[in-house]
């Protein structure tokens, strides 16, 4: 997968040099490019945003600045367009999932005001998907941070990027669709604290059990509306012996 991200303040990503993706990035297995969006500037002053139509507080970042760039990244092929805003529908696992299985990503990172409408407009009517997401109800003064939670839950699906990918299943939001049960090492007594009994038992059937009922458990108390999508597609009751 190739992943293009653009922004005004490129070194923001820098973090994606670092640990799973930045080894996956010198493995091979994620050809990841951060691009400085005034690249494509024509002007002296290298200006992506001017004041907004109809008025209004802040700047819109210029659709030409930002269409030059989409172009030329998009110029190999089909590429999804992703565009963090926080008007966009929420992104979770299972938008992770579908990115994941996409030749090319363009993450536009947008400041000010946000970018202009027609951007999105025109890359849809190119024939191009083209995806405004939100990481939360809450807002962050650019798509930099936001680029960097999809970017991090995106290429952690990728083949050989994470060492066990059976785990991908039993953790939080993973295939089972339940919040990951507690977990616990060594010492098997801190703070006056013990080990579950039956996590020191060796009974793997038991183990299971346990750690199914305490995923449910949590689940239950603390996001109910997983549990009743669980419900929706068929989750076994007597499956919540808890
Ligand atoms: N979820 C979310 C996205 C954002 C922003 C994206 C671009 C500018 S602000 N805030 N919150």
């Amino acid at each position: 997968m190739r992943i293009d991200i653009v922004s005004i303040f490129p070194e923001y990503l820098a973090a994606l040099d670092l640990s799973l993706v930045g080894k996956a990035r010198v493995a091979g297995l994620l050809d990841l490019r951060v691009h400085d969006l005034r690249d494509w500037t024509a002007d002296r002053h290298r200006t992506v945003d001017d004041t907004p139509f109809g008025g209004g507080a802040g700047m819109v970042m210029r659709p030409d600045v930002w269409g030059q760039a989409i172009d030329d990244l998009t110029a190999t092929g089909p590429a999804h367009l992703v565009v963090p805003t926080p008007s966009g529908t929420t992104f979770t696992q299972r938008t992770a999932e579908a990115l994941a299985t996409e030749d090319q990503l363009v993450f536009a990172c947008g400041r000010y005001e946000g970018i202009d409408a027609r951007v999105a407009e025109h890359y849809r009517a190119a024939g191009h998907r083209v995806s405004e997401l939100s990481i939360g109800d809450y807002v962050l003064n650019g798509g930099e941070v936001a680029s960097l939670v999809m970017v991090e839950a995106v290429a952690r699906l990728l083949p050989g990027v994470i060492g066990n990918p059976e785990s991908l299943v039993e953790e939080s939001h993973g295939a089972a669709g339940l919040l990951e049960y507690p977990v616990y090492t060594k010492p098997p007594v801190w703070a006056d604290l013990e080990v579950p009994d039956v996590l020191l038992s060796g009974h793997h059937a038991k183990i299971r059990r346990w750690r199914r009922d305490r995923a449910l458990e949590k689940t239950s108390a603390r996001r109910p509306d997983l549990i009743a999508a669980l419900d929706a597609s068929g989750l076994d009751k007597h499956d919540r012996a808890f």
